[in-house]
């Protein structure tokens, strides 16, 4: 069987773009939280959960640039890791989530414990960086490109929130603010390498593939607070000691 055409550059990105059908942003905890139908608890839930994807996201991008010997990409990539962690003035985005988490009312101290992670969430994000781990760096890059949909949903968050919300100290949003052109830089660079790299058609399937077990991670972390918090069925719910 003779092998497949590889896609065109453009209808490949137009695949990995069609992608976004899939995104989180259509979860039912996504669209509650987007129509201001989420209570405070619930609220909470989501920031202090999604707290461990935000401090292992740094720990993912060094694990990407651990295996990455292209001195040109390291230069790059790092910039993902200075965002998160923070570098010099900037206090970074890690510091800007324990901010949102103190303005929807969550101490620095109970977010940092990460007393509240469900163990769904915690098994989706360790996926994530042992992916990057064992993956190739190409590959990593491309698992990162779930970013081509997160400024929408940032700026949702943004022109909602106030209103919806109004008990949310608006400094809190300070975060998804600074997403918006971070997402798209580091999108830049990763379609970049991605389109360079995937060039058969067997390497564009994979590709796909890649984005859509990111895309399964970020579902599988909305779908185990939605248990928690929405269902009232965190794990072990129903035993009694
Ligand atoms: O709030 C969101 O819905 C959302 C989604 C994603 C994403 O799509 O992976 C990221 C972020 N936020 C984000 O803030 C962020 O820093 C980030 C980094 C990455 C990544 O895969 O490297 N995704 C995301």
């Amino acid at each position: 069987m003779s092998e497949q055409t590889p896609w065109s550059r453009e209808e490949f990105e137009a695949r990995l773009r069609a992608k976004e059908a899939y995104y989180h942003i259509n979860h039912p905890y996504h669209i509650a939280m987007a129509e201001g139908k989420l209570g405070k608890e619930q609220i909470q839930g989501w920031v202090a959960n999604r707290f461990y994807y935000q401090i292992k996201i740094p720990v993912k991008d060094a694990n990407i640039m651990a295996l990455c010997p292209d001195r040109d990409t390291r230069r790059r990539w790092i910039q993902r890791i200075h965002d998160h962690d923070g570098w010099g003035e900037d206090a970074g985005g890690i510091e800007a989530w324990t901010r949102l988490g103190e303005a929807v009312g969550i101490s620095r101290e109970d977010l940092w414990s990460l007393k509240s992670v469900l163990p769904g969430v915690k098994f989706a994000v360790d996926a994530y960086v042992n992916f990057a781990r064992n993956a190739t760096w190409q590959e990593g890059a491309c698992s990162s490109l779930t970013e081509m949909f997160a400024p929408t949903i940032h700026k949702q968050r943004l022109s909602g929130w106030p209103d919806l919300y109004p008990w949310i100290e608006p400094e809190g949003l300070a975060y998804f603010r600074k997403r918006v052109s971070q997402a798209n830089r580091d999108v830049e660079h990763g379609l970049e390498l991605t389109l360079d790299y995937f060039t058969t058609r067997a390497q564009q399937e994979r590709a796909l593939e890649i984005l859509q077990f990111k895309l399964d991670i970020l579902w599988t972390m909305l779908d185990a607070m939605w248990l928690a918090y929405i269902d009232h069925k965190p794990p072990y719910f129903n035993i009694k000691p």
